[in-house]
């Protein structure tokens, strides 16, 4: 059941409720109070609590959450919802809920005012043709105002087509479904309340709480306790040359007796393609969000990862590409190492698990088991095609999808992409071998099982001790393979490419990928260091804590077959404690795949020109944590332009500008207030979410709690005005000083806690601060002075660029489709659209081109240019290409074609015969024949593959001989 929970009369409930209205789901409403000691951290009313216990405390998140707002509006929506959290809602608060009156800030609300009253001039809702969560947060924070009479006579009387809108939606049935079951206060007395905090309740009674009533409004809609206020002063005054040290990185990690020991391991990535974003966020990026946080807490953390190179996803891609299996996984391992380092993936080690180390271990890990008595032999029914003279791995077979009520007809013999569910690949209705569409037969061969049933008694004790630090999707899913009582696994296959079977009669046969994909871990971390035992067998006074990050679908490998494994050796190996697992991310809502080529991939986001940061603080603030997210390419630039440009930019450059200007490049002197001890002890509440989140592994809240700071710190710069008090007293002068100096230190916080999130923002900040990292100390989370008067600091320069509205539906153009669509610029093959494309090319490349010009003469900084340019010159590439390919179907034949073959005239079944004519090549190098027999049948893939590559205008895939020079 999804709950909401409120205190009374409280404004941002009634958003709650009146979006509970529009949907069928039926949540309930909890009335609490304040103090009540059993609300959640940090006690912010009204939250959210979904089914998993997961917890939404921003009012517009959930609407957004309980009433979806439809895809093709999210950009105008979230804009407006920003702009009311930023602008709007905290206007009013001081405004109208101050007893002071401020003529500055009463002609803002009017601003704001006519500005919606401008957008509903031609429309009934503020976007779009119906009520979407805008509306309702917007309409929320004015209605009480609307309905005091007087309030009404000075802001609405000239803005009737807001008045004609309020009314409106009053009487829409959710609306007054909701007024009639929730109360709320109207007038000035709703603005006080939510100035005085209604809306962040305080944790004890209210007599203790510091609600402060100035000359000029307060610049938090929030109180603090006395407790904190204290603690807060306490902190900033102390002496921080007792602070720990951030620990220097050994070059090699090993645990130690006494100290906190953290093992992170993030799921080996397959070699069958570069990763997409999904991949990203699900694995590497997640795991290297929480190593970083991890070194900052001084623990002693070793994070590795590597290349998962054996099983069918390797083969199928070499028959793809034409190139050996050995080929392939140098290839990726390659693309995948650097895409990783342009994503500043800060792994200690990243291996592979084609390394030896692996073969021995595996080999290692089956005989222990087998003598334990964990593995049976048992006779298999397996699909073999005789053409091609093999038994077929599961994903070298497509057919009519088995399972109940699902039609598709090309299923594959693992999963069925039409229904989601595993398959059973000999199931399969009309099977075909997916190398050469023959029908495969039937046949039985002897393979090993690891004898599951035989391990759950340990696995199930085992599970109860370990299972609390896991993700939520984690429990549940291994909960959920123990409910259905565990089954014999087969661990082996009739395959080449993997570590052989080390006993006799099963030499052909190689284990199966995911048998001997976690063990990687194992060899990848012998790679690294032959003192690893240190980490899987730790002496009896270490501890070592295994934390393993994936996405869903690798949680029962990682919850049951892995750990199975490790107890079945009765070795005393360390297992996991933390599984963190996400959900998926969907690529503007359909499906990322690796495999089909959909979706945005690592080296396509390098090709943007946006920044390594923006995309990993992108990806993180969508991290699918509690359920699916979507990828969205306007929500990339909306985040960017109003979080990191607007929120956090904006508060850091406007602190560090003022300083240089101001102050000579130097922190003021400060003489701090209650004010300022109330921001600080706000700050430092966030800060401890922060911390709380990260620990938990909630990366997603973790970036919140950040920007929350700069906003905090936005709101205190507002207020305060510097500028205004610069040019005052000697007393306004010293005041102008504390916030600045004060600023620069929340800037200093920032640029520690950003680490994990944005290493090269942080390292950039720090340099502009003449700063370096500190240490974080979880279980004392304070605001010291890092930043003492006299700090001299370095240069300011803007941390984030703009990104252009328009170039959220340019990237949408460029990354549709799939891998190869993309590569054939618009689908050449459909023969005369090819001219029409060179000419659309050009047309863009033109106004590129000229957006740049522009860009550079108006003297913009570099940061704002560059992505543009980054986009003129892959527009170029890709009209190249597309003019190259263009010439190519004019002229009929490309030139430098052997005559012994044909041009097919499309491109898919050029891309056919270079598949089938690899096969050819990979079996007669695999065979051990002669060179002389299989030289000619490699010289027609490579002409094959240069009439590709001239039609696709993608260059050739190199085999070996390209790659020495020889050729
Ligand atoms: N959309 C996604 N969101 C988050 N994690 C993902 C997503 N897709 C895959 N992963 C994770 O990335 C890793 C590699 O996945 P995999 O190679 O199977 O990619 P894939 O795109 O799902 O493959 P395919 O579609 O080709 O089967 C796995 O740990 C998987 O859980
Ligand atoms: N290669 C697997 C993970 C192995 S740990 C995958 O990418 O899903």
């Amino acid at each position: 059941m999804v709950v909401i929970y409120s205190n009374e009369n409280n404004p941002s409930a009634l958003k709650l409720i009146i979006a509970h209205n529009f949907v069928s789901a039926k949540f309930d409403l909890k009335l609490v109070k304040p103090n009540d000691s059993s609300l959640q951290e940090p006690r912010h009313l009204p939250y959210l609590e979904l089914h998993n216990g997961q917890i939404i405390f921003m009012p517009n998140a959930a609407i957004c959450y309980i009433f979806p707002v439809p895809e093709k509006y999210s950009s105008q929506v979230n804009e407006l919802l920003e702009w009311e959290t930023t602008i709007l809602s905290p206007t009013l608060a001081y405004t109208i809920g101050s007893s002071v009156k401020n003529e500055t800030l009463r002609s803002k609300l009017q601003a704001a005012l006519e500005k919606l009253n401008t957008k509903l001039e031609k429309n009934n809702y503020l976007v779009g043709e119906s009520v979407t969560s805008a509306d309702i947060s917007v309409w929320c924070d004015i209605f009480p105002l609307y309905k005091s009479p007087e309030l009404s006579k000075e802001y609405f009387s000239a803005l009737p087509n807001l008045t004609k809108w309020v009314l409106k939606l009053e009487s829409e049935p959710q609306f007054k479904n909701a007024l009639e079951s929730f109360k709320i206060v109207v007038g000035q007395e709703a603005y006080t309340a939510l100035l005085n905090g209604a809306r962040y309740p305080p944790p004890t009674v209210t007599n203790e709480v510091q609600i402060k009533e100035k000359d000029s409004p307060q610049h938090q809609a929030e109180a603090v306790t006395s407790e904190e206020l204290l603690a807060a002063e306490k902190a900033w005054k102390k002496d921080v040359s007792q602070l720990p040290q951030l620990k220097k990185h050994n070059k090699v990690v090993l645990p130690v007796a006494g100290e906190k020991n953290i093992f992170i391991t993030s799921a080996l990535p397959y070699v069958n393609n570069v990763p997409h974003l999904g991949n990203i966020i699900g694995c590497v990026l997640s795991a290297d969000v929480f190593a970083r946080f991890s070194r900052l807490c001084n623990y002693n953390t070793l994070f590795i990862c590597g290349t998962d190179e054996y099983g069918t996803a390797t083969e199928t891609k070499a028959l793809e590409e034409g190139l050996t299996c050995k080929e392939i996984c140098d290839k990726y391992f390659k693309i995948h190492s650097e895409i990783y380092k342009w994503f500043n993936i800060s792994f200690d080690h990243f291996g592979r698990t084609s390394n030896p180390e692996q073969t021995e271990i595996c080999q290692d890990f089956f005989l222990q088991l087998n003598s334990n008595g964990f593995m049976f032999t048992q006779s298999v029914d397996q699909l073999h095609c005789e053409k091609c003279n093999r038994y077929l791995a599961d994903r070298f077979v497509e057919g009519g999808c088995p399972n109940i009520g699902c039609s598709y007809e090309d299923a594959r013999g693992d999963q069925c992409d039409g229904c989601g569910k595993l398959v059973n690949a000999i199931e399969l209705k009309n099977p075909r071998c997916k190398v050469c569409g023959s029908t495969p037969e039937l046949k039985s061969s002897t393979q090993f099982f690891i004898d599951l049933p035989k391990l759950e008694p340990l696995l199930r004790h085992w599970m109860k001790l370990s299972e609390t630090g896991w993700s939520n999707n984690a429990q549940v899913i291994a909960r959920a393979w123990l409910k259905e009582g565990l089954k014999p696994r087969c661990i082996t296959r009739d395959l080449k490419w993997g570590v052989p079977v080390p006993l006799d009669g099963f030499q052909n046969k190689v284990f199966y990928v995911w048998f001997d994909a976690p063990i990687g871990y194992i060899s990848i971390s012998k790679a690294y260091t032959k003192d690893h035992e240190k980490w899987w067998k730790p002496a009896k006074d270490t501890q070592v804590t295994l934390y393993q990050f994936m996405a869903k679908d690798n949680v029962p490998f990682h919850s049951v077959l892995f750990p199975s494994m490790l107890l079945g050796t009765n070795r005393g190996y360390t297992t996991v404690s933390h599984i963190m697992a996400t959900e998926y991310l969907n690529y503007e809502d359909g499906k990322f795949s690796k495999s089909r080529g959909i979706g945005v991939f690592g080296n396509d986001a390098q090709s943007t020109g946006i920044p390594s940061d923006v995309w990993r603080f992108y990806l993180l603030y969508i991290r699918p944590e509690s359920q699916d997210s979507s990828f969205s390419w306007s929500d990339l630039v909306t985040k960017n332009n109003s979080e990191l440009l607007n929120n956090l930019g904006n508060f850091i450059n406007r602190a560090l500008m003022f300083a240089k200007n101001n102050f000579n490049k130097t922190v003021p002197n400060m003489v701090p207030t209650s004010e300022d001890y109330t921001l600080l002890a706000l700050c430092t509440r966030e800060m401890k979410a922060y911390v709380t989140a990260l620990e938990k592994g909630k990366l997603r809240d973790g970036i919140r709690h950040i920007l929350s700071i700069s906003r905090h710190g936005n709101q205190y710069v507002q207020v305060n005005q510097p500028w205004v008090l610069c040019k005052g007293t000697e007393d306004e002068k010293t005041r102008a000083g504390t916030v600045i100096g004060i600023c620069c230190n929340l800037a200093c916080l920032i640029a520690t806690l950003l680490h994990p999130y944005m290493p090269d923002t942080s390292s950039s900040l720090q340099k502009q601060l003449n700063a370096s990292t500190v240490a974080i100390t979880p279980g004392n989370v304070e605001i010291v002075t890092l930043l003492p008067p006299g700090h001299k600091l370095g240069d300011p320069a803007p941390l984030f660029a703009k990104i252009e509205p328009t170039t959220a539906e340019e990237m949408k153009k460029r990354f549709a489709g799939t891998q190869e669509e993309r590569k054939n610029v618009n689908g050449k093959e459909k023969g005369s659209g090819n001219n029409v494309d060179v000419k659309a090319l050009e047309e863009e490349v033109a106004k590129q081109a000229d957006r740049v010009r522009q860009l550079k003469s108006s003297a913009k900084e570099k940061s704002v240019w560059q992505p543009e340019v980054a986009i003129l010159l892959d527009l170029k590439k890709k009209l190249e290409v597309a003019q190259k390919a263009s010439a190519v179907q004019n002229n009929a034949k490309p030139t430098g074609i052997p005559n012994n073959v044909e041009v097919s005239g499309t491109l898919k079944s050029l891309q056919d015969e270079v598949t089938k004519q690899g096969l050819v090549v990979r079996k007669l190098k695999e065979g051990g024949v002669e060179k002389s027999l299989w030289q000619p049948e490699v010289d027609k893939l490579l002409a094959l593959k240069k009439q590709l590559a001239q039609v696709s205008g993608e260059p050739v895939s190199n085999g070996q001989k390209n790659k020495k020079g020889k050729k």
